[in-house]
């Protein structure tokens, strides 16, 4: 069983991700991670984000199991995983790694930009979660200031506009909603609300 969330930059879905997959009993994988332990690798060699032939070369050498969600967190390594996630070779390389995390056992729930699209388009249930970009700003920057880190509203809301065009416009995989997929706004929800409304939407969707 596949559960496919996808959504722009700070719209829930890896919190979403998260309970769905603990509800379930499924293995999850944030794919953004991915990208984002590829953008932190060229940035710590000290590399531009251009370079195609290292950045495949991070992208091949990541170990799923040895990925360091804090450390990928941080605001300037979402910047870069979006710069190097428009190399197409990129994308090549990352791509049988999420699929063999889905197939392998009982299934699993991925988010990303193109899970429902690319990654699993024959997906079991398909949910695209949004927020307008001043919540999603607001949202990153709470989360932000609640472990310490500098957060300015205004920086973080340009921010996650230009990544979101960047994401969107790109030729490879961009983000967009699969045409099966489901639409689930949490603007005007909070984290229990949006996770009891997409429990009953993929419900329904498997037929539970
Ligand atoms: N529905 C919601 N209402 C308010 N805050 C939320 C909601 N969903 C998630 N959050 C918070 O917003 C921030 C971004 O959520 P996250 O799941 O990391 O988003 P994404 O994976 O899309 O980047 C986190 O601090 C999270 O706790
Ligand atoms: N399946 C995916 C997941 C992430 N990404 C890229 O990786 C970047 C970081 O993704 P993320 O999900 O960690 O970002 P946040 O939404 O958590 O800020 C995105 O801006 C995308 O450019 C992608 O291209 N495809």
């Amino acid at each position: 069983m596949i559960i496919a969330i996808d959504g722009p930059a700070a719209s829930g879905k890896g919190t979403l991700a998260r309970r769905l997959a603990a509800h379930y009993r499924l293995p999850h994988l944030d794919t953004g991670l991915l990208y984002r332990a590829v953008g932190a690798a060229l940035i710590e060699a000290g590399l531009p984000l251009d370079d195609s032939a290292a950045a495949v070369g991070a992208a091949e050498s990541i170990d799923l199991s040895r990925l360091d969600a804090a450390a990928l967190s941080r605001h300037d390594v979402g910047e870069a995983a979006s710069r190097v996630a428009a190399i197409p070779a990129v994308r090549a390389a990352l791509l049988d790694r999420q699929r063999s995390f889905g197939h392998g056992g009982p299934g699993a729930v991925l988010d990303g930009r193109d899970i429902g699209t690319v990654v699993f388009p024959n997906a079991d249930a398909k949910l695209f979660v949004t927020a307008t970009v001043a919540e999603r700003a607001r949202r990153r920057t709470a989360e932000m200031a609640s472990r310490g880190l500098h957060a300015d509203y205004a920086t973080i809301l340009a921010d996650l506009e230009r990544r979101d065009a960047r994401d969107s416009n790109r030729a490879s995989a961009p983000l967009r909603i699969a045409e099966d997929a489901i639409l689930l706004d949490t603007t005007n929800l909070d984290a229990d609300a949006a996770f009891l409304r997409a429990l009953d939407l993929t419900d329904a969707a498997l037929r539970l």
